[in-house]
């Protein structure tokens, strides 16, 4: 096996990578590059996962009809979501943009098929949640490659899982993990847009326990 080290300016590129990603809601309607697309969906085939098993599984939705019942089911439950909050919250939960779907040029959803036969259930015997959790490991691999082509990425969970799953006519055994807007984002930035709208704020250090 060849022995890679990585140098110091690698290190400090990939330490602004993993600041610069950002959720991102504002897209600008350009197309994106399919064989850019294609490199960054590479990610998912290096990605970790439990038993080796793979358990992602990728819908590229194109079609105006499965678009907009996608957008009409975020809409509904975004909804539902504003009706949860009052007060000065539900305000500023209103001013909030929480998907770019309208403008994105690429729109994915990921599942987790649940029933793979793919690693043959090595490590999920007593935690089976770990093959989703894979998928989000993947996810995270995906986000930061496509941002080291200057692309974004925006995770959609306001969302109905079950009206989507029908919507698109998926098999009953995958779980919706996410539905992700893709494209050019029309700004930078090194703070969540949550933490500049003053709904949230980062902790300024990691507390980690000993036991
Ligand atoms: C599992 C999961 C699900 C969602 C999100 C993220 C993750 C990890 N986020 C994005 C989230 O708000 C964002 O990551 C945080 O606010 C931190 O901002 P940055 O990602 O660092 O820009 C998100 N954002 C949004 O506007 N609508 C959404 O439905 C969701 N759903």
């Amino acid at each position: 096996m060849r022995e890679h080290t990585f140098s110091d300016d690698f290190r400090a590129q990939f330490d602004l990578l993993m600041r610069l990603r950002r959720d991102v809601r504002r897209f600008r309607t350009d197309p994106v590059d399919e064989a850019v697309l294609a490199r960054c969906l590479d990610a998912f085939r290096l990605a970790p996962s439990v038993g080796l098993s793979e358990p992602w599984r990728i819908i590229r939705v194109t079609s105006a009809q499965a678009r907009t019942a996608a957008l009409e089911n975020f809409q509904t439950a975004n909804a539902d979501a504003l009706a949860g909050y009052s007060g000065d919250r539900a305000r500023q939960y209103g001013r909030l943009k929480l998907s770019g779907m309208q403008d994105a040029p690429v729109h994915l959803a990921v599942f987790c098929d649940d029933a793979t036969d793919q690693g043959h259930g090595l490590g999920a015997a007593t935690m089976p949640e770990m093959r989703r959790y894979s998928v989000v490991t993947a996810i995270t691999l995906f986000w930061l490659a496509l941002r080291a082509e200057g692309l974004g990425l925006g995770w959609v969970s306001i969302l109905d899982p079950d009206r989507l799953t029908r919507d698109l006519d998926v098999p009953a055994n995958w779980r919706l993990i996410g539905y992700f807007c893709l494209g050019w984002p029309d700004e930078t930035s090194e703070t969540p847009e949550l933490e500049r709208l003053g709904w949230e704020t980062r902790r300024p250090a990691m507390a980690i326990e000993t036991r």
